[in-house]
């Protein structure tokens, strides 16, 4: 610290009065300092005044009090500033060790299931009478598991299911279809498996894993059970529907779950329908993941959306079929469902991981308990807007601990690849191939002429706040459901989430993304240009 001294000595040879006004390093004066010098103004002034003081002397502490003063201000909002910053990094911390812990939860369970599997394939093929059966999967589940041939990940996930009113199903067990990922890229060939991201070898840095990638699944084991998910009020998805429970149940064996409401339907259609199984309560949904081999869709994005919304975990494949109007994750024809669930069924198929965003909405008052809300697991995107006010949004972002802008306008939109053909594109952003992770940040109507959306790496944590000085609160959106007021002082924490949404493409994702942007977009279409006219022959 340096301080500087302004010393005064009146030409009547008073005592001097020496005010200090201390500067720290970064150039802020401190509040300390400032209350000291405010002081000095103070005790300059209560003196007696000596007859024939200059009236100059009064002007000039008056103002070095007002002067003092106003530092003083600025020195508390700078602290209440950087409390506040202070508080941010630590939720911010707290998100991140969360998402982390989240993670690697997710890969012990993976791993002790996989592990269980294997002790459970072991048991039986020491008891059960169909060894043969068993045998083979044994063998099977050996070379996947080592990762042969840049093959990663044999995931069995099976689990026990008794059911307590029956006795004959009480030994029942519930096999989930085990299935395998495996991936590929041009130019690479049985190298796939290096796990350093990037890797510096004789002064040559060289990347081995990038993340766009075909995948390919391809089943281990039949699928078993499926879920239809079906757009409610729709009399040819209600048509669709009963043939298609019907030819999985009959033709290919497989038990079929679908929501009560479509239950219901079945029902009325015939009494046959009976063994189609459905859930009592909500809460029951959320282990559905543990049963289901295979998701089918019938109805449009929307429809695919809301499948994804189900599942706030994992996501077993999704299969979607087309019965909307613009279809753009929807690449199956319900002419030929049977064909198209055949192949699927038979494996293997291509598949698009559409990645999501966890997003968490966290109250100003709320500072002190954390665990406030339950987080929102979107795949297309999070708006955030103005909702029925008639101000300009106020929205103050950041990007892991970077200020990154003030959103002035009527929004901002954090959408992910899958969604950025949905608003994000109707607001000006990019369109991007849905295996590309990243999040987008795309304002929505910004009063500035300069404000160009970005597109932000998958590993950051974007912070969006409403700030104390805002005109109006702000309302967020996941997927275009679930409205939540963001009051002053509240926070939306958003990145990405551990669990993708895998859903069966028609050939490839890089296909199916560019016929949907054609097709539902019509993308780039314009009239060819003729031969005949001017031409640079010279050239
Ligand atoms: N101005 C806009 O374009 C606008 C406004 C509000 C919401 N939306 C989108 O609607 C979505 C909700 O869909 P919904 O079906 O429940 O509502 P909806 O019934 O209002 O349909 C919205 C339209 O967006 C299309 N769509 C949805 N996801 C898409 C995607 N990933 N790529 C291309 N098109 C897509 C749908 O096919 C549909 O035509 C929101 O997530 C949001 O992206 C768009
Ligand atoms: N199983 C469901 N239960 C409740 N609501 C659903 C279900 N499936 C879809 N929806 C909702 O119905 C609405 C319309 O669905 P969807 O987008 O699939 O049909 P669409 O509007 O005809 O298709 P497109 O968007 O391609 O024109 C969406 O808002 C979606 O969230």
């Amino acid at each position: 610290m340096s301080p500087s001294k302004l010393d005064s000595t009146d030409s009547f040879g008073h005592e001097e009065a020496s005010v200090s006004c201390s500067k720290p390093e970064n150039g802020c004066v401190d509040s300390l300092s400032i209350f000291h010098s405010e002081k000095a103004v103070e005790e300059l002034l209560q003196q007696t005044p000596v007859a024939g003081m200059d009236e100059h002397l009064i002007e000039f502490s008056e103002a070095l009090r007002t002067v003092a003063k106003a530092l003083r201000r600025a020195a508390e909002g700078k602290a209440s500033a950087q409390a506040e910053a202070a508080e941010w990094k630590r939720r911010y911390e707290l998100e991140r060790t969360r998402n982390l812990q989240m993670e690697q939860k997710a890969r012990m369970a993976e791993q002790f299931s996989a592990e269980k599997n294997g002790d459970l394939d072991c048991e039986r093929v020491k008891n059960s009478d169909n060894q043969s059966m068993l045998q083979n999967e044994s063998n099977e589940h050996s070379e996947t598991g080592c990762m042969k041939h840049g093959i990663w990940s044999h995931e069995v996930l099976r689990d026990r299911e008794s059911d307590s009113n029956s006795n004959a199903d009480r030994n029942k067990i519930m096999r989930k279809a085990s299935f395998k990922l495996s991936w590929w890229c041009n130019g690479e060939n049985g190298d796939q498996h290096k796990h350093d991201i990037v890797s510096f070898e004789r002064g040559n840095i060289t990347t081995a894993e990038r993340s766009s990638k075909q995948i390919s699944l391809k089943w281990e084991s039949d699928p078993q059970t499926v879920l239809i998910l079906t757009k409610p009020n729709s009399v040819s998805v209600r048509i669709l529907c009963v043939q298609m429970v019907r030819w999985l149940r009959e033709r290919k064996k497989l038990n079929v779950y679908v929501e009560p409401r479509v239950k219901v339907e079945l029902l009325a259609e015939s009494s046959n329908f009976s063994y189609v199984q459905t859930w009592k309560d909500d809460s029951e949904i959320s282990h559905l993941h543990m049963k289901v081999d295979l998701v089918i869709t019938l109805g449009g994005d929307g429809t695919v959306l809301w499948a994804a919304s189900m599942f706030k975990g994992p996501v077993p494949p999704i299969v979607p079929f087309s019965l909307g109007s613009l279809g753009f994750m929807t690449p199956f024809h319900s002419e030929h469902f049977k064909d198209c669930l055949d192949s699927v069924l038979r494996g293997p198929i291509s598949i698009t991981l559409r990645h999501r965003l966890l997003c968490r909405v966290v109250r100003d008052a709320a500072k002190n308990e954390y665990e406030t809300e339950e987080p929102f697991l979107v795949l297309n995107e999070v708006t955030i807007d103005r909702g029925i006010s008639s101000y300009l949004t106020n929205l103050e972002c950041y990007c892991d601990n970077s200020f990154v802008t003030c959103v002035q306008g009527d929004g901002l939109i954090l959408s992910t690849t899958s969604g950025s053909t949905a608003y994000s594109l109707a607001a000006g952003g990019s369109m991007v191939h849905p295996q590309v992770p990243g999040i987008l940040f795309t304002p929505i109507c910004p009063h500035s002429l300069s404000f160009r959306p970005l597109i932000l790496p998958e590993h950051v944590t974007v912070r969006i706040m409403v700030p104390f000085n805002s005109r109006s609160p702000a309302w967020a959106s996941f997927d275009g459901k679930d409205r939540k007021l963001l009051a002053a002082g509240d926070a939306l924490l958003c990145s990405m989430a551990p669990w993708p949404v895998p859903t069966a493409c028609q050939v490839d994702s890089t296909n199916d993304f560019l016929r949907s942007i054609h097709d539902g977009l019509h993308w780039n279409l314009r009239k060819t240009q003729s031969f005949d006219g001017p031409r640079d022959r010279d050239l």
